[in-house]
């Protein structure tokens, strides 16, 4: 019996081979690709990445492929998904790697999947501001979820296409729609946010950034993101002038970028950080809430990440905060805590703002 499965085994290794992922995209169906995982390779989870050829998705798809929390990797692009899956394919780490190309294909990257990661879409060139990508992101989000909820209505998906703070109340009506709505499961990546002000606060302070937290609240544009100073660990004192400084760098890094690449695309690669290590081996774990994620479902404790998720810390239906993640997703919802003066202000202008957007995002839907 073990005989035949090892026969079985090498058998479809080697179909794989005559029939490798670019070909199989076009238009031949995987074989039992389940039997071609490396011999040993760990158990883990189904990790898709929706726009996996772009410039963030193309870096994400190799450092998942690199995370040994994912067994199965699903690299889906409207363009150039054969190339990126070829490639990446060929890394010598446990997870198997399969390509998807254009519509058709969209229900076969995602079925099964337990984390879907949407990095599709256009980004922005200078003198744009997020929201101006809505006309083009919005329908480009919508089809995408229509196909989670049809096909793997229970993953965790992590929403990188901006604006954030339309993209997300976007999904989740594509989900209501479809009767699949968990808010747990529906995360806005805001990981930039906190990175940036790791970074930022650390050159204040003079201090490594890989020692410094820095809770980001709100939403993931201009104003919208507030950085809570007053909550910094290690707890650290800043003038006026400082904070000043500090919020509107952190609020207007983005643009920093977008600027600084001069109609080239914006943020790819502070995208991909992570500053965790996996025993002896450096953690290339993608994004960095994506591995929060993936431990999180894998049930590690204590996994808190600011994320922009449906809460009740405002009145607003969506709001992002840090978060406990675990096996179901955003599992509990941190208050803001205690605010000093400069942050109330902030936050009433990050609410006003906050409030178009998650509106216009679900009037997209439901009009
Ligand atoms: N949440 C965040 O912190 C950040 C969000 N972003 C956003 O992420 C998005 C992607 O940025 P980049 O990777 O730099 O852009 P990019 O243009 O390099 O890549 C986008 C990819 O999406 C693909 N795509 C377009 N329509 C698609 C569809 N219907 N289905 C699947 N794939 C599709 C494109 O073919 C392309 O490969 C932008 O909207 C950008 O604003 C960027 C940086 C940070
Ligand atoms: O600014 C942009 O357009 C991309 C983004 O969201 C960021 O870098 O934070």
């Amino acid at each position: 019996m073990q005989q035949n499965d090892e026969a079985t085994r090498r058998m479809a290794t080697l179909s794989a081979h005559l029939h490798p992922p670019s070909l199989q995209m076009q238009g031949v169906p995987p074989l039992r690709r389940e039997n071609c995982r490396a011999k040993g390779g760990a158990p883990g989870f189904k990790v898709a990445i929706l726009g996996a050829a772009g410039g963030i998705g193309q870096p994400l798809s190799l450092l998942m492929k690199m995370n040994p929390l994912v067994s199965v990797l699903h690299l889906y692009d409207v363009v150039n998904s054969p190339g990126v899956t070829a490639d990446v394919s060929h890394m010598d780490t446990g997870a198997v790697v399969r390509g998807f190309l254009g519509a058709p294909q969209l229900e076969n990257a995602l079925t099964g999947m337990d984390i879907v990661i949407i990095p599709a879409g256009i980004p922005r060139k200078p003198g744009m501001t997020r929201d101006d990508l809505f006309k083009i992101n919005a329908g480009i989000v919508r089809t995408l979820c229509e196909g989670v909820a049809k096909c793997c209505p229970r993953a965790i998906v992590n929403l990188i296409s901006n604006p954030v703070n339309s993209t997300v109340p976007i999904a989740a009506e594509v989900f209501k729609k479809a009767g699949t709505y968990d808010p747990k499961r529906l995360l806005g990546v805001t990981t930039l946010d906190v990175v940036r002000a790791n970074t930022f606060v650390a050159e204040v302070l003079g201090i490594d950034p890989r020692e410094v937290d820095v809770p980001v609240i709100g939403g993931h544009s201009g104003v919208t993101i507030l950085p809570l100073l007053s909550q910094v660990k290690p707890a650290s004192s800043f003038t006026s002038e400082e904070i000043n400084y500090l919020t509107n760098r952190i609020q207007n890094g983005g643009t920093e970028v977008v600027e600084a690449k001069a109609g080239a695309g914006s943020a790819t690669l502070s995208m991909l950080n992570t500053r965790r290590t996996y025993s002896k081996m450096q953690a290339y774990a993608a994004a960095k809430f994506a591995d929060a994620c993936l431990r999180g479902l894998r049930g590690d404790a204590g996994i808190v990440e600011c994320t922009f998720v449906a809460s009740q810390v405002t009145e607003l239906p969506f709001f992002a905060t840090k978060v406990r993640l675990g096996r179901g997703g955003a599992e509990e919802i941190f208050p803001i805590g205690p605010l000093s003066e400069y942050e109330r202000v902030g936050l009433e202008k990050a609410k006003n703002e906050l409030a178009g957007s998650i509106d216009k995002g679900v009037s997209f839907i439901r009009k």
